[in-house]
Formats: C-alpha cells, structure tokens, sequence
C-alpha cells in the first residue's frame, strides 16, 4: 500500500504532495513537518538509497566467508584422524590386492599377448592410414569407379608416408636408447623387470575383455562417496515436513563440504520451517537418502532455528573405528574444573566436560554401555590428583574394582549390606555438603571463595576440606528400588552439591518412578541417554518432550551399539560414544593416577562407621518397645551422621530386613506400630550364639 505524504504548516491546512507537479519539491518552509494518515500508519521498509550503516568489518565479517583451508585440516585432530583414515583405507587396499597378486599375474599373463596382437594391429592400421578410407576404395571398387579409387588411395598414401616415417624413427630411437641404456648399465635390471611388468600390464589392460577388470573389486555394495545437493534437496523434500514442499524453496548458505570423516551440508530451510521438524525425521532422513541411520546426522546449525546442519558420514558410525583417547598420553593430567575429554561423536571429534557444578545421569537399557561410559568419565578424572572417589556399583560383578585402589570407599554387591553402604555414602554426602557449606562461607568471609563456590585453588589447598568428591553410583535402581531414603537423599544431594565439589554419576537401568525418581532427573545437569527401547524411556532419562525434539537414543541398538548415546547439559545435545580403553590401557591410567596421588590410597576417614541397628533400636526402646516413628527421630538424634534421614517407614523397613517384626506396641499409653524389646532381644541373642 503506498502511503501519501501530507505536509502540515502550523497555520495552514495539510498539502497533499502528491498533488504537486512531479518532480518539483513541494511548498515548504521552516515550520512545516511531513506527517503520514495515521490510519495507514508509518512506512516499515527503509527507503530505498538509504546510506548503509553496514562497515567494511561486517561484511567481511569471518562467518560470512568460507574458510581459506577445509575444515578437516583446522585442527591437530581432524588432521591426524584424516590422515588415519587415510593410511588405513590405503593400507587395506593394499593388502587386498597382495593377497590377490597371484592371480592377477595369472591374469596379465593371460590377456597379455592378446593385447599385443591388439596394439600392433591398431598401430599398423594407423600408420597405413586404412582407417576410414579403405571402406571407401572398397565402395569406389564395388561402383567400378577407378577415378575415385584412385584419388582416395593417393591421398591415403600422402597421409600414411609421414605416419610410417614417425613409426620407424620412433622404433628405432627405443631400440637405441634402450641399447645405450643397457650397455651403459644406468637401469639396474629391477627397473628392466618393473619396465616389462608395467609393459606386460599394458598389454593386458589392451587385451582384456572390456567387461573384466584385472584388479578384483574391493566392495560390492555401493560406497557412498559424495553428498550432493541433489540428494539433500530430495530428501529434505521426501520427508514430507510441513512448509517443505519443492526442492527449489532450500538454500545453501556454504557450499556442501568434506567435515571429518563425511560430508556437511548446511541448509536453510523455508521460512517459518523449523530445524528440529527435521532432525525429529532422522530416520525418514536415513531411508531417503539410502544409508544407515547411524550414518546421518542432522543437527541445528548454528545461525537460526530454520538452519539444518545435515553430516552424513562416509560409513555408518558403528563402522568407524574410535579415535584415540587424549588422556592415554604418558603425561596426562586432568582436572574437574577444566573440560575433559570422555567421549567422541559422530564425527570422531573429542566430546569433552568439565566435572565441577555438574551431575550426571546415565539411562540406558541392558547391555547399551552404563557401567562403562561412567566408568570413561570416571577414568577422565582419575587423573586430577585432587579427586576422591567413593563408588557403589550394585550390579556386583567389579565393573569398577580397578578403581578400588583410588577410593575411600568402595562397595560392590547387591545384598543388605551393600545397599545399607550404598545408602551411607549418600548420607555421608549428604552431611559433608553441609559442612563444606560453612567451610565454604569461612573462605568466602576471607576473600578466598569470591563466588561463593569451590575454586580450583581451594580445592588444591590441603587441609580446605573442599577437595573435588566423585561418587559414582552403579545400577542406581538397585538401590534407590530398595532404599527410598537413599532415592530422597540423592535428590537432595544433586540440589546441593553442584558448588560444593561434590560430583554425582548417576547410571540406571530401568527408568520408572521408583527406581528413577522424577526429581533426580530434573536436578541433574549433564544426562546421557544411550540405547533405549522407546519413547518413554527416553523421555524419562532425557527430560519430557526430547524425542519429539528428536534427542533420542532409539536410534541404537544394544550391545551393537555399546556406549553410543545422546547427551545433554552441553551448549547443545551431542551424539557420544564413551571412550573404550582396552584393559590394559585403563590400568595404565589407574596406575598413574595411583602415582599422581603420591602411591597412596584415600583413607575413607570420614564415613560414619557402620552401625549396629539392632543395638541402636534396642537403645533408644523402653521397656515394652517402641513405635517406629519414635525409634527413627530418636536414631537421627542420637546418631546423625549415621541415621541423617531416618523415617518411621524406612526405618520398619530395615528392621524387617533384619528379622524384627512390625507390630503394634502399647508405648505412653498409645498403640502404634513398632517393635517389641523381647522380640529384638531374642534375635541380637541368637545371633550372638551363632558367632
Ligand atoms: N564405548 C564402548 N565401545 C565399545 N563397546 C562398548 C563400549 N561401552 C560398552 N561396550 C560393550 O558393551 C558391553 C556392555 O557394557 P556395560 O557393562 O557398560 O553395559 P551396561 O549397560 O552397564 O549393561 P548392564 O545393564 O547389563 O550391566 C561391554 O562389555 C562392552 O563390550
């Protein structure tokens, strides 16, 4: 709609300029302003021939530009796994074609002498000049015409003389160069051999039959080798998103290009179309483009919510191999504060995060890799010298057991005992943040915690007490399933840890209410979901709504997949697989994480020594029992470094574990449910009988 400008004087009624003469500057003068019908409202476009306020800075501006050299040789390790690559594939070509080598001799030798005949004769057809022509003599002959004949013979031999003179001089300079050559000894007779091989295969190339190569081929499926935009645009189109309907409404703001180990194409995709409506059609993606899921990758790209990243690698992720761990080096020293490698994603790129002010929650379901991706962030930091570990893996089989020499407390098992320590070093946890939150506000009051947290000097300091703590828990279903206190003390723990050094890992099993509560989910920082069955799952470990976003670890198998997984808690979510060390790589890091410690081995001071319930009840009874909310506020009383989170429920619970009986108790009067004194008499004296 175009607007009318009206020119108002004070004093004087408006002036339609459009009413002027064109081209003549309308009636103004000092006092007179332009004001446009308010109805239409004010012009949005900039008018065109505008000054542009855009420096020489912005648009030349870096992000504009397409690098001068390819991603890949950026960094040392895009350099070094390219190069990798690179020797691998050709050392395996190689060796497939030395394998093979026998019977390609038997090959060129074969097809050889036919190729001879061949370029000879296609040799003394050119030098005659036959080609073409003799068709023609032939055809003046047949006609009886020996005028014509005659002509194209004599221009046959003009054209033929100057072929054969070129032929023979070309022969005979070969003949004595390679009499020079032989009498003067220059060619040792390996280069005489590699000169008749290279002659031999020649003449095999020539002799072949054109439908059979001499080399076998290395592959018979077809090798994805390029991205195209071809291919992007019919995909894209293929998946059928919503505003994504022509091929020709995608742009590619950077041309498609090799990024690691595969192809990256950047797409901006039609306007009010957003990234994550496609990276959700991962799978549609894969099928549209004819390769394996794990081999498509499409990412937001970086500049706005409508930009796709699409990598698409040169084989399936399960397929490559890994990339070398970092922390494998002879001098490796890591540190929580600092992000550390632990993984690497798609594009073999080292994954990497920093330990302090975080939480970690891994999902998965069996055999998709827990134990051992927390085991690579575990190893990360096992080589900060400062950390203390304390580790309960409740599956009971010592996934963890190399790690025993670097913990204060370590505890494996799924029995009574193992839970009942599970579920003290959550205590113990528990009670230490509140400690180290008055040690922190002592150095915070002398200027040495200006924030208020844990700093890397402070935590170096000895004697601070603010040292970084890693505990790690194992199959945490196990235990929060049978400890609900353990579940309430992990939550509270994750809330109150993350500036106080305290780091969690969390790895479960089976995401449900009881063995994953809600609120453990939602406190944690980092969570890493690797293989899961579906939907639910996910969503459980990942955080209501991820899988529509398409961050979902249903895309990997099981055990096939192993230590594959989605992680968040980063800038953005990343595809990881946890670092793998071979046995004897893992206890080479142990070991120097054992030296870096000065060889000695964390003593587990402060964990409240084991309790014995059955005398502590027997303590805090009168003469007939006592109920057991009574008996668990008088536990947490008497004993709160042992008993932090004591309730009457819990409390039962454990009783019962032990043989007590809950029944109804007459205490002051009232009838509740407890536990009687002769009951818990009898049981602490069979017990001593039997030791
Ligand atoms: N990053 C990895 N790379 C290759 N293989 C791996 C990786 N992580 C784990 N695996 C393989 O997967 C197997 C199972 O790993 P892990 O024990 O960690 O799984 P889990 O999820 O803890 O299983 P479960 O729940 O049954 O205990 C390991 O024995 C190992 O062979």
């Amino acid at each position: 709609m175009a607007l009318t400008p009206i020119v108002f004087s004070d004093d004087d009624e408006p002036t339609n300029t459009a009413a002027t003469v064109p081209g003549q500057t309308p009636p103004v003068d000092a006092e007179s302003y332009t004001v446009y019908r308010p109805d239409r409202g004010a012009p949005v476009d900039e008018p065109e021939g505008e000054a542009m306020t855009v420096t020489w800075k912005d648009v030349t501006s870096g992000n504009r530009r397409v690098p001068l050299v390819p991603a890949w040789m950026m960094s040392a390790h895009g350099r070094r796994e390219t190069m990798r690559a690179l020797a691998s594939d050709v050392g395996y070509y190689t060796a497939f074609h030395l394998l093979r080598s026998p019977w390609y001799g038997l090959k060129v030798a074969g097809y050889a002498p036919r190729g001879v005949w061949r370029l000879a004769r296609r040799v003394l057809r050119w030098a005659s000049a036959e080609e073409g022509n003799w068709e023609l003599r032939q055809h003046a002959a047949s006609k009886a015409d020996a005028y014509t004949w005659q002509a194209l013979n004599r221009t046959r031999a003009k054209e033929s003389k100057p072929r054969w003179m070129l032929l023979g001089a070309a022969g005979t300079a070969a003949c004595v160069g390679g009499t020079v050559l032989e009498l003067s000894g220059a060619v040792p007779p390996i280069g005489w051999y590699a000169a008749a091989a290279g002659a031999a295969v020649l003449a095999a190339q020539a002799g072949k039959p054109a439908d059979r190569p001499i080399t076998d081929r290395v592959s018979n499926t077809p090798k994805f080798t390029r991205l195209t935009a071809e291919q992007v645009r019919a995909a894209l189109v293929a998946v059928k998103t919503q505003g994504l309907t022509d091929p020709g409404q995608l742009e590619f703001p950077s041309p498609i290009h090799r990024d690691g180990p595969g192809w990256l194409a950047r797409v901006n995709l039609p306007l009010g179309v957003e990234a994550v409506k496609v990276i959700e059609k991962r799978a549609a993606l894969s099928s549209a483009l004819r390769l394996p899921i794990d081999q498509v990758w499409p990412a937001p790209g970086p500049e706005h919510a409508g930009q796709l990243d699409l990598w698409v690698g040169y084989q399936p992720a399960s397929k490559m191999g890994k990339p070398r761990w970092a922390l494998l080096a002879d001098n490796a020293v890591t540190s929580v504060f600092r992000p550390e490698e632990f993984g690497s994603d798609e594009r073999q790129r080292p994954v990497t995060t920093s330990g302090f002010a975080r939480s970690f929650l891994i999902g998965g379901q069996p055999g998709s890799g827990k134990s051992y991706a927390a085991r690579s962030l575990a190893l990360a930091w096992s080589l900060d010298p400062t950390v203390e570990f304390k580790i309960a893996e409740f599956k009971g089989t010592g996934d963890f057991l190399d790690f025993e020499a670097l913990c204060s407390t370590y505890v494996v098992g799924v029995d009574d005992e193992a839970i009942r320590q599970g579920g003290a070093i959550l205590a113990w946890a528990l009670a230490e943040a509140e400690r180290r939150g008055k040690r922190i506000l002592a150095a915070k009051q002398a200027g040495l915690a200006p924030e208020g947290k844990v700093t890397p000097e402070l935590a170096r300091k000895p004697g601070s007490g603010l040292h970084p703590i890693v505990i790690v828990i194992d199959e945490a279903h196990e235990l929060f399933a049978a400890d609900k206190d353990a579940a309430d003390a992990a939550e509270r723990l994750i809330k109150r840890a993350r500036a106080l050094g305290i780091i969690v890992v969390l790895a479960t099993q089976i995401p449900d209410k009881t063995s994953l509560p809600p609120n453990i989910t939602r406190c944690v920082t980092n969570r890493w979901c690797l293989s899961v069955q579906g939907q639910v799952e996910n969503d459980m470990i990942l955080g209501t709504g991820a899988y529509k976003r398409g961050i979902t670890g249903t895309v990997y198998k099981p055990v096939d997949d192993a230590g594959w997984g989605v992680m968040t808690g980063g800038p953005s979510p990343v595809s990881v697989l946890s670092q793998y060390p071979t046995p004897q790589q893992a206890a080479a890091i142990i070991a120097r994480a054992i030296a870096l410690r000065g060889g000695r081995r964390p003593v587990g001071d402060d964990l409240p020594p084991a309790r014995d319930l059955l005398a502590d009840l027997l303590a805090v009874s009168v003469d007939n029992g006592q109920h057991w909310s009574v008996a668990a506020g008088a536990l947490a009383e008497r004993w709160p470094e042992a008993y932090p989170v004591m309730t009457a429920d819990a409390l039962s619970e454990m009783a019962r574990a032990l043989g007590v009986p809950s029944q109804g108790v007459k205490v002051a009067g009232k009838v509740l449910k407890g536990y009687r004194r002769d009951e818990l008499s009898k049981i602490l004296a069979q017990r001593q009988q039997s030791e």
